[in-house]
Order: C-alpha cells, then structure tokens, then sequence
C-alpha cells in the first residue's frame, strides 16, 4: 500500500502511530476530516493478520466515522483508531493510559469510545489521562456502553428500510437472520423478538449463540450456513465485508440491514444488491445511534435528548431511500451523497471569516 498515494485520494488528514515498548501499546490514529468538528470514532482492538491490514482497517474506519457523523447530522468529523493486540489476552492498564496521552496529545482533534474489542473500562482508563474520551462510566457523568443505544438506531432504522421493502414497518412474523450476536446485535434481538420477529442467529462464539437461543427463541446455524438461510431481512452485525461475490448470490432477503461497519467489501457490491432490488440500508446511516449517544456528552450527557435524536436513524434511512429513488441510484451512493453534501456545505459556507470568539492577536 502506498500510504501518501491512498492518504491523498481519499483526502485523509493526519495518521497517528502510537507506540509504547512498556505496556506493549501499538495503535494506529487515523484522522480522516475535520471539516464538521473534532474527528470522533472509536478504538478497536483486533488481532490483524499484519500491520498492513491494521493501517488499512484504520483508515476504512476513519472515513466511514466522517459520513457517519456528518449523515447524522453531528458537528463532528471522522477518525477512528486500531490496537493491535487481542482484546482477551493482551489489554493492560498502562496500555489504556499510554493511549490516553497520545489522545491528549491530539489536543481535542481526536475524541474516542468503544468500539469492537475495547469496554467502558478501557475507556475509564484512558480517562485517567485525558477528557478527550466519550462512554466512560455513568458515575463520571458519561453515556456508558454506548452498543445498547446502536442496537436501538438499529432497529429503528431496520423498521424504516421494511418498509420500503414491504409496505409496512411492522417487523412481527419476519424472519430476521443475525450475524454476529454480540453487544449491539444481542440488545437488537430484544427489540426484535419483543416485537415478535423469528430470529436465526450464528456466532463463533457458541456462548453468545446459546444465550439468544434461550432468551428469544432463535434458531442457531453455523456462520458459514447465515448467508443462505430462508429469510426477509439479514442483519450484519459481526465484523466488515461479509456482502461480496461469496455471499451475494447466496442471500435470499429482501432487506439489509445490521450495525456491523463497512458492510460492503467494495462499492460494486452496493450496484449488485440495488439491482437485484434488495432494500439496503447504508451501514453508517442505520448504525449511527452509539455514536449520536457518546456525542451528546458534549452538550453535558441527558439519556432522554439522546434517545430523542437516535430516533432520528429512522428518519434518516427513510431519507436515503428517497433520494436513491428520486435519483435512480444505490441507496450506498444516495447515503454519501446526503452526507458529502453536508460537508461541503458547511466548508463552503466557512470561507467567510467571522470572529469567533477567540481575538486573533490573543497569543501575541
Ligand atoms: N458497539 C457499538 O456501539 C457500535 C456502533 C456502531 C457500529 N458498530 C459495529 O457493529 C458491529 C458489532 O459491534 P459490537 O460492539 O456488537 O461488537 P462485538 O464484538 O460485541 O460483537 C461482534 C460479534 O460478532 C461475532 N463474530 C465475529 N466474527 C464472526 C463471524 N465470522 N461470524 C459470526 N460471528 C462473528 C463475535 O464473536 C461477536 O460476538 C461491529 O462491526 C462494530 O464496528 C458497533
Ligand atoms: C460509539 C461510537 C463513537 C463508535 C462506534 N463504534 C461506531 O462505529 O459508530
């Protein structure tokens, strides 16, 4: 990969690499745009086949967190970061607050939270070093494990693509499959099963499996079996790229929609399903609801607005589906161009200068 050549097509910011030979601490910062606001994403940590594959997820991540906040409206933009290192073995407390100086080294550029592998825990450990972190314990104020607020935008925003895909937005008596029954897709479960869904779920965790067999009745197949089950909807919610030439002609849904991040293995895959006339429902617009939660502890943390706007993942998937149909094009390119729109109109309409508070001689 030619680092600058990929920096400079996709109009990165800044990239990071943190490393600290003591707690063992190696991460990758990417910092993709801040045109909107500070770049808020989370951390992941993640066992990758190579540094490559880390720098990579890194940046596919960052970008994907710019849309994301700009699609849902917030005055944020996009970064994100990768540990390497597996989350079950390798964590320890100096790493977290090695972390958190080199967050706060960023100054306010950069805000984290949780993402896959890392917990309010870890997050109230890089605390101990820097404010510049969102999903800390509720004792310190925060909004805590942000997944069960993204499960809900989730099921909001799986609501609003049946609809278009069905006629109504009742989720009773359909068949939902579930990849990935984790934090987010476990509390997704819940929603659905109360509204009385029929659930397939896979995992390679057998645990996670088992307890969604037990508490809502779903039925378990192998997580090689979850492309091709009979179904309406198929759910993504484990890791990236699993809608690819592999699974795509084994996908019987009418409806994509699932929190897992840049579902699509390559933006072709989008055009494949669109024409096929499957419903999808863009990953960064339906699985903003974690993110909208963390970002209202900028305004001092209220659980009753958050939820409010999470509300607003229903709205905004309706939205993408209107303009994708309106300009006859993938609901993927409809959800980008909502949110590149949003981003240029708020860098052009800056080019103005106005004093903003701060005297421009104040350094002096
Ligand atoms: N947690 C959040 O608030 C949040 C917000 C936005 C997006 N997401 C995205 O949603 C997805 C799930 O996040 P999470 O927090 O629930 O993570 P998680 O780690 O708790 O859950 C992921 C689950 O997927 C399973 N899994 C991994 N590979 C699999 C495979 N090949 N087949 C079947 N199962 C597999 C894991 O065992 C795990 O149980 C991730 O892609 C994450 O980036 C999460
Ligand atoms: C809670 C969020 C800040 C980050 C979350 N993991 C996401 O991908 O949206």
């Amino acid at each position: 990969m030619e680092i600058f050549k990929y920096l400079e097509t996709y109009d990165y910011e800044q990239v990071v690499f943190c490393q600290d030979k003591q707690s063992g601490l190696k991460a990758i910062i990417a910092i993709h745009d801040t045109t909107l606001g500070p770049a808020l994403g989370g951390t992941r940590m993640w066992t990758y086949e190579s540094e490559e594959a880390a720098i990579e997820d890194a940046l596919r991540l960052a970008r994907g967190m710019t849309y994301k906040n700009a699609a849902a409206g917030l005055n944020l933009g996009g970064g994100k970061t990768v540990i390497i290192g597996d989350p079950r073995r390798d964590k320890n407390e100096e790493m977290f607050r090695a972390f958190g100086r080199y967050i706060q080294g960023l100054n306010g550029r950069y805000i984290t939270a949780e993402d896959v592998g890392t917990t309010v825990a870890d997050m109230d450990l890089i605390h101990e070093e820097t404010d510049y972190v969102t999903g800390i314990s509720p004792a310190f104020g925060s909004s805590g494990n942000p997944s069960p607020v993204t499960a809900y935008g989730v099921y909001r925003g799986m609501k609003a693509a049946a609809k278009a895909a069905f006629g109504t937005d009742s989720l009773e008596g359909k068949t939902i499959a579930v990849q990935g029954v984790g934090n987010v897709a476990y509390n997704l479960c819940r929603h659905l099963h109360e509204e009385g869904a029929q659930l397939i779920v896979t995992d390679i965790n057998k645990e996670a499996v088992q307890r969604a067999v037990e508490e809502f009745g779903a039925k378990a197949v192998e997580p090689n079996e979850i492309y091709g089950v009979e179904c309406d909807i198929y759910a993504p919610c484990a890791l990236g790229a699993t809608i690819n030439d592999d699974t795509i002609p084994q996908l019987k849904a009418k409806v994509i929609a699932g929190a897992a991040n840049n579902q699509l293995k390559e933006t072709r895959h989008g055009d494949q399903i669109h024409e096929m006339g499957i419903v999808y429902a863009p990953d960064y617009v339906i699985n903003a609801g974690g993110v909208i939660n963390v970002a209202d502890e900028l305004y001092g943390y209220n659980r009753e607005r958050a939820m409010k706007k999470v509300e607003t993942v229903y709205n905004n998937i309706e939205k993408v589906i209107e303009i994708a149909k309106r300009d006859g094009i993938p609901t993927y390119k409809a959800a980008d161009r909502m949110a590149e729109e949003r981003i240029e109109r708020m860098r052009n309409s800056r080019g103005q200068f106005l004093q903003n508070g701060h005297h421009i001689l104040s350094r002096r």
